[in-house]
């Protein structure tokens, strides 16, 4: 009868123990730094330093379990049969050398190798040269999901055995009549085995005593969550990665893990493994501790299940900080330049197919200029080296400093140096004309003088400019490009620009001229203000809005549009702008005494954001105010929303001195920026003007008409006046008029006109 007993509990124990050797081996194969694993195929590289490190953790593993016999890894050799790499055996007569092939694994082990994908324990023991063994294999991953190899675990039977004795005799929960059965068929052998289970207890407790030492200070942080990602285990490194106990750490896990998209994808990892009961690849993710320190981990993790459910997620978290920070060095390393920490030729190349293809997809036109400086070779010779490269330095800086973000600076070596321009607009000569000025504008930055080692030194640089895309090249040919119209440059006389197509040259040449002409204009007095009415519905006289034109010698009539953006950027826009102002002002005081005249009492200017955020600008008009006697409640100033998103402040401070003399502020083209009516209310603004663009398509997209709708009532609500500009039909003035607009500016009523022309209308 104890023999039946006998057999039954070791069927039992046998169970369990495969169990406990499941999760020894699904614990271990964590453990692996498959990576490096990966590194060593060849049998030289056993003496190296990695095949040692790895097998110092594989000896770890051995030692964390009486009774683990072997631990080895294995991958497939190159004729698809299994090689070891790894073992943790260190006796001559024993090791598996890194490239011997297991000639006699089990039939379990060769039918499942290639596939291998979760933990898998021998049903029965396995007996080869070297002896009687359970054993357990699992496959050990890389970070991206590779699989690496399989860890196997051997068990001696003869320890096995052992406990087998030992849990029979101390786990028997059965009946007296049982128990005394057993003790008095084997009380002649008691005596002899009571030593042996003395020794296997305090094995055992050796054993977990050991597990727990691997768990618990293992540099690694353990943990096990439920399928409901509840944390109810957490190994004592919590301080070490978080800078906290384990409790705290527990309760407040969900604020340590950063917003870093990469912890997304991590999340959804782990929901895939707790659905399918599958091991799932290792993933990394940033954790950010109680004193905001940011460290990389990367996460091992292995689904627990039982009778075929997920019940939790058993993980293993390794700091990675150190190896991610050096694989960001290597990477910056290998794309950046070492002299200047400018992007290399490398990266450039990388930009610049991006760039042009989300140029091709938005329509847009990219520029890239190619920067070579003239005579460097000339301070190189004569000073030395280090003089050149720190000439070289500061001209990376200066181009760091003095780029907009979206543009990226690069040095393909020497004094070579190239700007990437994405995105700057749709309309290729506005493009070429833009790139022009801005390319004309480094090239005086960087012909300052450079105050170097006690030299003042001058460098000027020749630009070649390619715009992209044209047709179907690609960034190598850009570049190609660029470096060709560079050599035009210096062809050209040296400091200079230069485009690689001859039409792109056209335009910008023009606008070179443009700018020239405008300095011409104001001297020989070639702008005019022309007045478009601001009216009521009925049209009556509002308000009038003064519009500068350019009486151009030999081009004729130059609306604003052309040259009012050229101004801004060069400055000229300040004297242009006063020359505005007065001149409006004047004319109206002119009206004030024009017998007939129905003089509305508002006149708006434009103010350009470059004029409003000059510091001399608040002075100005309230100078130009006195010299015209105008009185100030009759001027509006109209400013565009971007000057008052930038410099809130400073334009509050600016708008109330002048609204103290009454001087009124219009936003214009209102709906274009992204400034809201709630944010205006917070500067001394009365009137909005809707842009035109919205106007244009209220009849046709009921998007804009409900758009238009909304601003109207919510100004009336704030007290502000409104103003519809660009109105054109009998149609659009309807609809604005049941929307609750009463002032109305646009062609339906009135084009901009000469004063003369309105003085005869009005008459
Ligand atoms: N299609 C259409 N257009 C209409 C209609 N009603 C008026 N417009 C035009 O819309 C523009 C209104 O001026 P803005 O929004 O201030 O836009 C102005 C303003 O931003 C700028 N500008 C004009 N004069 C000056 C100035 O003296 N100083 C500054 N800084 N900018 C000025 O140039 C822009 C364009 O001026 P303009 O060409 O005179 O164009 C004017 C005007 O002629 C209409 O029914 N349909």
């Amino acid at each position: 009868m104890t023999g039946v007993y006998y057999w039954q509990y070791q069927d039992r124990l046998r169970q369990e123990m495969r169990e406990k050797l499941h999760d020894i081996v699904a614990v271990a194969a964590l453990q692996i730094d498959a990576e490096a694993h990966n590194t060593l195929r060849l049998p030289e590289q056993e003496s190296g330093p990695t095949y040692l490190r790895l097998r110092r953790d594989l000896q770890r593993i051995r030692d964390t379990a009486t009774g683990i016999r072997y631990v080895y890894t294995m991958v497939p050799s190159a004729d698809g049969q299994i090689m070891f790499v790894l073992d943790a055996e260190t006796n001559p007569e024993e090791i598996a050398h890194l490239g011997d092939l297991y000639d006699d694994a089990s039939e379990t082990l060769k039918t499942n190798f290639a596939s291998l994908d979760k933990p898998l324990v021998e049903q029965d023991f396995y007996t080869d040269k070297w002896g009687t063994w359970l054993t357990a294999y699992a496959p050990f991953y890389t970070s991206d999901g590779k699989r690496a190899g399989v860890l196997g675990i051997d068990i001696e039977n003869s320890n096995i055995q052992t406990r087998e004795r030992y849990l029979l005799l101390t786990s028997l929960p059965i009946s007296f009549a049982v128990i005394l059965a057993v003790l008095i068929f084997s009380w002649l052998v008691a005596y002899r085995l009571s030593a042996t289970t003395r020794s296997a207890l305090q094995s055992l407790r050796a054993s977990e005593e050991k597990l727990r030492n691997i768990v618990e200070y293992s540099s690694n942080l353990h943990y096990f969550h439920t399928d409901q990602h509840v944390l109810t285990y957490l190994s004592p490194q919590t301080h070490r990665f978080l800078d906290c106990g384990p409790e705290e750490a527990k309760r407040r896990w969900t604020e340590f893990v950063s917003d870093h998209p990469v912890n997304k994808k991590g999340f959804e990892i782990t929901q895939r493994a707790i659905d399918t009961g599958e091991q799932q690849p290792s993933y990394e993710l940033e954790l950010v501790g109680t004193k905001g320190r940011k460290i990389w981990v990367q996460v091992n993790e292995a689904p627990v299940v039982q009778e075929g459910r997920t019940i939790g997620i058993v993980g293993a978290l390794t700091d990675i900080s150190e190896s991610k920070h050096y694989a960001d060095f290597i990477q910056h390393q290998a794309t950046y330049d070492a002299l200047t920490d400018l992007p290399n030729r490398r990266l450039l190349l990388d930009r610049l197919s991006q760039t042009l293809t989300r140029c091709r997809r938005h329509g847009k036109k990219g520029a890239l200029l190619f920067l070579d400086l003239d005579q460097f070779k000339h301070i190189n010779d004569s000073l030395g080296h280090p003089v050149g490269d720190a000439v070289l330095k500061a001209v990376a800086e200066r181009l760091k400093k003095n780029l907009r973000d979206e543009d990226s600076p690069a040095r393909l070596g020497g004094d070579e140096f190239v700007l990437l321009f994405s995105e700057v607009g749709d309309d290729t000569e506005k493009v070429a004309e833009y790139t022009q000025m801005y390319a004309e504008k480094i090239r005086d930055l960087l012909s300052k003088p450079y105050k170097i080692q006690g030299h003042e030194l001058h460098v000027t640089p020749s630009i070649g400019i390619a715009l992209f895309p044209m047709e179907d090249e690609n960034a190598d040919d850009i570049l190609r490009h660029a470096d060709t119209a560079m050599y035009r440059a210096k062809e050209a006389g040296r400091n200079t620009v230069r485009f690689f197509l001859p039409s792109m040259q056209h335009a910008a040449e023009e606008l070179l001229r443009l700018k020239n002409n405008i300095q011409q204009a104001l001297e020989r007095q070639e702008f005019q203000l022309h007045y478009q009415p601001l009216v009521d519905h009925a049209n009556n006289l509002l308000g009038l809005e003064s519009l500068i034109r350019w009486q151009h010698p030999k081009r004729g009539l130059i609306q604003p549009d052309q040259f009012i953006p050229v101004a801004e950027d060069t400055g000229q826009i300040l004297k242009i702008g006063e020359w505005v102002l007065a001149n409006a002002l004047q004319q109206y005081k002119t009206w004030t005494h024009f017998p007939g005249f129905p003089l509305p009492s508002r006149m708006s200017v434009n103010i350009s954001p470059r004029q409003f955020l000059n510091p001399d600008f608040v002075i100005k008009v309230e100078r130009l105010l006195a010299e015209s006697d105008v009185d100030p409640a009759c001027l509006t100033l109209e400013i565009t929303e971007g000057v008052l998103l930038n410099k809130l402040d400073m334009a509050r401070d600016k708008m109330l001195t002048l609204k103290k003399l009454g001087v009124r502020f219009s936003i214009d083209d209102f709906g274009t920026g992204y400034s809201s009516l709630a944010y205006l209310r917070r500067l001394p603004v009365d009137e909005i003007k809707i842009d035109r663009s919205f106007i244009r398509d209220i009849s046709n997209d009921p998007e804009d008409a409900s758009l238009v709708e909304t601003i109207i009532t919510l100004a009336d609500k704030l007290c502000l006046q409104v103003v519809a500009e660009g109105v054109e039909t009998e149609e659009q003035c309807r609809f604005l008029r049941e929307c609750g607009c009463s002032c109305f500016q646009g062609y339906y009523f009135h084009r901009p006109q000469s004063a003369d022309t309105l003085e005869a209308l009005f008459k």
